[in-house]
């Protein structure tokens, strides 16, 4: 537990899961200390700490931890798939179990260790209303009145998933950033572009609200395995490709499951100087 001194250094462990990065910070047993200031300031990887996603852990009734997620740039964010398998891994490792129950924005949801070692998360149910996603107008969530045609799928946060010949090819910068702040998505949404590389397989990568380019997203993986399947593209167990590693998907009856690796970089401390100078 955090040492209650006003001078005490706040720890932080830096993990990340297909190359997808996080800082975390433990808050069980202490008020939640994040605000978009402090995300936004930690976020910056040339005068912070540097991540893709900031995961604050809280108390919870009723599951092991609750979870808060904070983009680099300060904004929330509904869902986070591979900070979820990050932080699961060290509360299995702490509470010696290979599963755990915690609490997002989008309700309960579970992990598991498997027996190969690798971190599984159920994301839930893929949100497939408009409303939900959400989107600015009723329209066909598989085919959106968008050049490209692309879908769009809820995961507790919105996604956009482009099915194109080379996902290679695509200027990143340039179009993610653009659909971004489309006006159909009317909090924004994440970019995905997916090209078919086999059965079952697909290389994907990745535009993300609030961060940019990252080199994975787990609940855009979901989104984009869901999408694939609804096209009639895949079945419901793909892998994908992206450019920080390989995430597994099953979409079951009880929730897309998202599989893949996690890494433990380091574990720091956040100096009280550095934070007042935040505020
Ligand atoms: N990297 C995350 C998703 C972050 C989503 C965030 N960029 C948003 O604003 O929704 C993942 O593994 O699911």
């Amino acid at each position: 537990m955090r040492d209650a001194r006003p001078d005490a250094p706040l720890p932080f462990m830096k993990m990340h899961g297909a190359g997808n990065d996080f800082v975390i910070l433990d808050s069980r047993g202490r008020e939640a200390v994040t605000t978009p200031a402090l995300a936004a300031a930690l976020g910056d990887r040339h005068r912070g700490v540097g991540f893709d996603q900031l995961a604050e852990i809280r108390d919870a009734e009723g599951a092991d931890f609750a979870l808060d997620f904070w983009n680099s740039d300060g904004s929330r964010a509904g869902a986070c798939g591979n900070a979820s398998r990050c932080v699961a891994d060290h509360v299995m490792a702490g509470l010696g179990r290979d599963n755990v129950t915690f609490v997002t924005e989008r309700g309960r949801l579970s992990a598991v260790r498997r027996a190969d070692g690798l971190v599984s998360v159920n994301m839930g149910a893929p949100i497939l209303d408009w409303c939900g996603v959400p989107l600015s107008e009723e329209v066909d969530l598989m085919h959106l009145p968008v050049a490209g045609d692309p879908a769009a799928v809820g995961m507790g946060n919105p996604h956009c998933v482009f099915f194109v010949p080379d996902a290679e090819a695509v200027d990143l910068p340039r179009d993610g950033a653009a659909m971004e702040r489309h006006p159909l998505f009317p909090k924004a949404t994440n970019v995905e572009y997916a090209s078919v590389t086999g059965p079952d397989r697909l290389r994907m990568r990745v535009w993300e609200r609030g961060a940019g380019i990252t080199l994975a997203c787990g609940s855009g993986a979901c989104a984009t395995a869901v999408a694939a399947h609804l096209r009639g593209l895949t079945g419901r167990h793909v892998t994908l490709d992206l450019d920080g590693g390989t995430l597994e998907i099953d979409w079951r009856a009880d929730g897309v499951w998202m599989t893949g690796p996690t890494a433990h970089v380091f574990d720091g401390w956040l100096t009280p100087a550095f934070l007042a100078a935040l505020v």
